[in-house]
């Protein structure tokens, strides 16, 4: 099982409807696809999309560092490929999103050679993975009727929690007349959570939350800024409504930081992961554990990237017990195509893991090619 070649194609795939969040809006997603061919002729995909607003390193930081570990792996036996990764991410030598791409890719080859799909290579001993994964889908529309009227489309489509986008009025009265306005619209068994993108000062996010524990609020991601670690723990003690760090996740060891003050200073009750920013997963699933262990829950989502990577962190929900709340993995209609040629679905606000070996997806060629872009000099060096 040596690796023989490694192949990357950054793609530029348009956002036709856009994402807004507090911190503006993406209108399309850049990221590098990789293959890995193995011995046998096996080819494994793998994804790395960094999120420069969210913490992760830019994407030409990325490729560089994808071109000088692709000469480190080459020859070298796949599971051990794999193992020397997590050293260089322990370094922060390199960006999360490129090792946690080779990391996919690799386990993706290696999981064919096996004959075993991913959420079975990656399931802890003893337990068994999910056939599919309950998913939330994410609303942030301009009008309180726009985002009623998404969230009533939501429902229809069978999706069993929403996330409303806040943090977008200026004023504290209008962020909570949006939530009223949702929760009347959909009733009262929908799982509703928010997410603020960091956009609330302590009083605000005070205020908002208060007056919107009558709605039955899941959780509420990021009131504060990502760094504001002690305004969280003080947010929690004033409002009932569970608090989840996601900005403040943008890296493995912030991840840490945040299990480690769990015991006297806890600042949230909900841990965002997000592969691409933790560097695996592997990684990830070890944070979940470590959470688990500490009374702490954890919800992966995607990056908005493409398919493969989508399809990457869906097995790992699958195989993790743990993550028992909504995944937010209902992204890929936000690009125009995901590259896969079997698109990923989503029947009743469930997500059905690929059960082929590997990933158990496939690659559209004549749809990465549209997508292909090419880096400028500076960013292939
Ligand atoms: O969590 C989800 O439902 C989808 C993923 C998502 O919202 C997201 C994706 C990339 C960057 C930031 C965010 C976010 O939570 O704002
Ligand atoms: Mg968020």
């Amino acid at each position: 099982m040596q690796v023989q070649a490694i192949d990357l194609h950054p793609y530029r795939i348009p956002m036709p409807g856009g994402f807004t969040t507090a911190h503006g809006t993406f209108t399309q997603r850049e990221g590098c696809l990789i293959k890995i061919t193995i011995s046998g002729g096996i080819i494994g995909l793998g994804e790395a999309a960094p999120l420069p607003d969210f913490g992760g390193a830019t994407f030409a930081e990325t490729y560089a560092a994808l071109n000088t570990l692709r000469d480190q792996l080459l020859q070298r036996d796949c599971v051990e490929a794999v193992s020397s990764l997590y050293p260089l991410l322990e370094e922060q030598r390199y960006p999360a999103s490129a090792l946690y791409g080779l990391e996919c890719a690799l386990l993706d080859a290696w999981g064919q050679h096996e004959g075993m799909s991913l959420h079975t290579l990656l399931a802890p001993a003893g337990t068994q993975p999910r056939a599919n994964v309950a998913v939330n889908t994410v609303i942030g529309a301009a009008t309180t009727k726009a985002v009623t009227q998404a969230a009533q489309k939501a429902i229809q489509a069978g999706f069993d929690c929403l996330k409303l986008k806040m943090g977008l009025s200026d004023h504290p009265e209008e962020e909570i007349k949006r939530v009223a306005a949702v929760r009347a619209a959909i009733g009262p068994k929908v799982h509703l959570r928010l997410d603020a993108n960091e956009k609330w000062s302590l009083e605000q996010a005070a205020t908002i939350l208060e007056a919107c524990t009558q709605y039955d609020i899941q959780y509420v991601e990021q009131p504060l800024r990502a760094f504001d670690l002690e305004g969280m723990y003080q947010l929690r003690q004033r409002v009932a409504i569970p608090l989840a760090a996601d900005e403040a996740v943008y890296d493995l060891a912030s991840a840490r930081r945040l299990l480690d003050l769990q015991a006297d200073l806890q600042a949230a009750d909900v841990l965002i992961i997000k592969p691409q920013l933790v560097g695996g997963l592997y990684p990830a699933r070890s944070i979940i554990q470590t959470a688990n262990a500490a009374g702490m829950r954890c919800v992966l989502t995607s990056s908005l990237e493409a398919g493969i990577s989508l399809a990457a962190t869906l097995h790992l929900a699958a195989a993790s017990p743990e993550v028992t709340m909504e995944c937010g993995l209902a992204t890929l209609a936000l690009l125009e195509d995901d590259l896969l040629i079997n698109q990923l679905t989503i029947r009743g606000g469930l997500m059905p893991v690929p059960t082929a070996p590997g990933l158990g997806v496939q690659l559209d060629q004549a749809a990465l090619a549209r997508y292909t872009f090419m880096p400028s000099q500076e960013e292939v060096r």
